[in-house]
């Protein structure tokens, strides 16, 4: 099995694809950004891609979500990892804080560590990566030795780099939400703990609309675990509404309720229904995942 993940070696994405029960038989592709993850899906050169979707403290991730709402192409969440983040300031060895100038990172990344930052280095000049191991990449390779990256400690192993400030995060629990995406094949099997993800369209409807489509859920006890919008593009104030919830498709309240969305919104499109991750639950992938 071929997957692509946000890269390069030693991103907190690699180590969501590496904590997958069926690791040890993917051939795994890094990929520059998450965009570029979930094209080799699309386009058939590998068959899943994992990246990340939401963060505990910044919230949602806007490539991933952007493509999963708006790319070209059929896409299906297919599992979810949550990992711990924790992130280190690193640098060439015998760097200092006090010789650094300038922090690489990617931007999610960085703000969760801003704070940490303005009181240590108030004075450092930021630069943002396209993830926290290529910033680590760049600072190993490149021939500024007053550059410093904030990354995972596994990058700092990878690239050679001497953590010089350890768990600088603005919250020590940080966890992070992957998805694992295929382009399309059979629903996950129920689980009877399962979360179902589906985007909604609303353009162009009755003020209220959105209201009227949440009661079809609470109206018929599905809890909703996440709400995100994202701008249709067509004029302001017009959204998709991108939806997390408790339950299964098969589940003839999830059924019931999303019929009665798809009777009031413009669009309806099921991104997938899949086991809820528990902290080491072993089936968070089914074993014939080999075979999809
Ligand atoms: O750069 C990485 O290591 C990633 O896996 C990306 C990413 C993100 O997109 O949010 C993942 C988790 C952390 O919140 C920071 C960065």
């Amino acid at each position: 099995m071929k997957y692509t993940y946000l890269g390069p070696p030693g991103t907190f994405t690699e180590a969501a694809l590496r904590s997958l029960p069926n690791a040890s038989g993917i051939q795994a592709m890094p990929r520059t950004t998450v965009p570029a993850a979930l094209s080799a899906v699309r386009s058939g050169e590998s068959d899943c891609a994992v990246v990340p979707l939401e963060n505990s403290v910044k919230g949602v991730v806007p490539a991933t979500l952007e493509e999963l709402v708006t790319g070209d192409g059929p896409l299906h969440i297919e599992a979810e990892v949550q990992l711990p983040v924790t992130f280190h300031l690193m640098a060439r060895p015998q760097q200092t804080r006090g010789d650094i100038t300038t922090v690489l990172s990617h931007p999610h990344a960085h703000s969760q560590c801003r704070k940490w930052l303005d009181l240590h280095m108030p004075d450092v000049d930021t630069v943002f990566s396209t993830s926290t191991a290529a910033a680590a990449r760049t600072v190993a390779e490149g021939s500024d030795q007053n550059v410093a990256a904030i990354a995972s400690s596994a990058a700092a192993q990878s690239y050679g780099l001497d953590v010089i400030a350890s768990d600088i995060g603005e919250h020590t629990h940080a966890v992070t939400r992957f998805i694992v995406v295929t382009g399309g094949g059979t629903p996950r099997a129920r689980t009877g703990d399962d979360r179902t993800t589906l985007v909604v369209s609303a353009e162009g409807l009755a003020a209220g609309i959105l209201v009227d489509i949440l009661q079809q859920f609470s109206s018929r006890g599905v809890s909703l675990t996440g709400i995100q919008s994202w701008p249709t593009g067509s004029e302001l104030g017009s959204y998709y509404f991108f939806l997390d919830l408790e339950g299964h498709i098969q589940d003839p309240a999830v059924t019931d309720a999303i019929g009665a969305v798809r009777c009031r919104a413009t669009a309806v499109h099921v991104l997938g229904s899949y086991p809820r991750h528990q902290a080491g639950r072993p089936d968070s992938l089914r074993p014939q995942m080999a075979a999809v």
